[in-house]
């Protein structure tokens, strides 16, 4: 149970600091990472990652920094002096930004004397299909232009990307069993699905070889939290 406790990212999508310390203490018993959303650093900033620090838990920046490659390079440093363990930038960035970024958390990390954070890139969100690309004028499949953005993720110098989980056999395959796989949309067969459009359970996921899991509904929005994780985490390691 434990190893996949250490798969298990919890999204703390909730707009302050007492109700996110709250979750934190309720379920670090459960969870291998703690995600910082948009929402939850634009409201209380990098005070949340001490907080989580503090509970010995581990942090996903999840900012999916997508800006010039200085830019994002800088704020990916900030990010390593804050001590995190994981975070992402957007793949359609481009080689530049990514490489830019690997380079700058590598030399930041060393200055201190620490170890660096991985860094994931976003291939393709999790509320978008094929419809969605079209409607973006991208003609490919999902799961073929994630591959590629993976493709360009690994070869900027990224450890990993942020998929759906019906993508995580074909990226092990083409891009290696070392090359991370972080994937949101899960949704257990007893869960809504919301605006998450390429979904999978915790069990097929886990079969199919991810390394993270991210849950943040399924989990938040019912009465007992703790029933609801510990249910996925039984469900991942059948
Ligand atoms: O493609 C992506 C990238 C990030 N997310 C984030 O993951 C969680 C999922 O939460 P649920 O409540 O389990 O749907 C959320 O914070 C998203 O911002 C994603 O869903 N898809």
């Amino acid at each position: 149970m434990n190893n996949v406790k250490e798969k298990l990212v919890f999204a703390l999508d909730v707009p302050d600091l007492k109700s996110a310390k709250a979750l934190i203490k309720e379920l670090a018993e459960y969870v291998g990472v703690f995600k910082v959303g948009k929402e939850l650093f634009t409201a209380v900033g990098p005070e949340i990652f001490k907080v989580i620090k503090e509970n010995n838990g581990k942090i996903f920046a999840d900012l999916k920094y997508h800006d010039i490659p200085n830019t994002v390079a800088s704020a990916a440093r900030v990010l390593v002096r804050h001590g995190v363990e994981i975070f992402n930038v957007h793949a359609t960035g481009g080689f530049e930004m990514i490489n830019m970024t690997a380079k700058a958390i590598k030399e930041e990390a060393e200055k201190l004397g620490i170890n660096r954070p991985k860094l994931l890139a976003v291939t393709v969100l999790t509320s978008l299909n094929d419809e969605d690309l079209k409607s973006l004028k991208i003609n490919e499949t999902t799961s073929d232009y994630v591959i590629d953005l993976a493709k360009l993720a690994k070869s900027a110098g990224a450890d990993g990307v942020v998929c759906s989980p019906n993508e995580v056999e074909q990226i092990k395959k083409e891009l290696g069993k070392e090359f991370i796989t972080l994937t949101p949309g899960i949704r257990p067969l007893w869960s809504v699905k919301g605006d998450q459009k390429r979904v999978m359970t915790p069990a097929q996921a886990v079969k199919n070889g991810v390394d993270y899991i991210v849950v943040g509904r399924p989990i938040r929005n019912v009465e007992n939290r703790v029933e609801a994780a510990k249910k996925i985490l039984k469900e991942m390691s059948e």
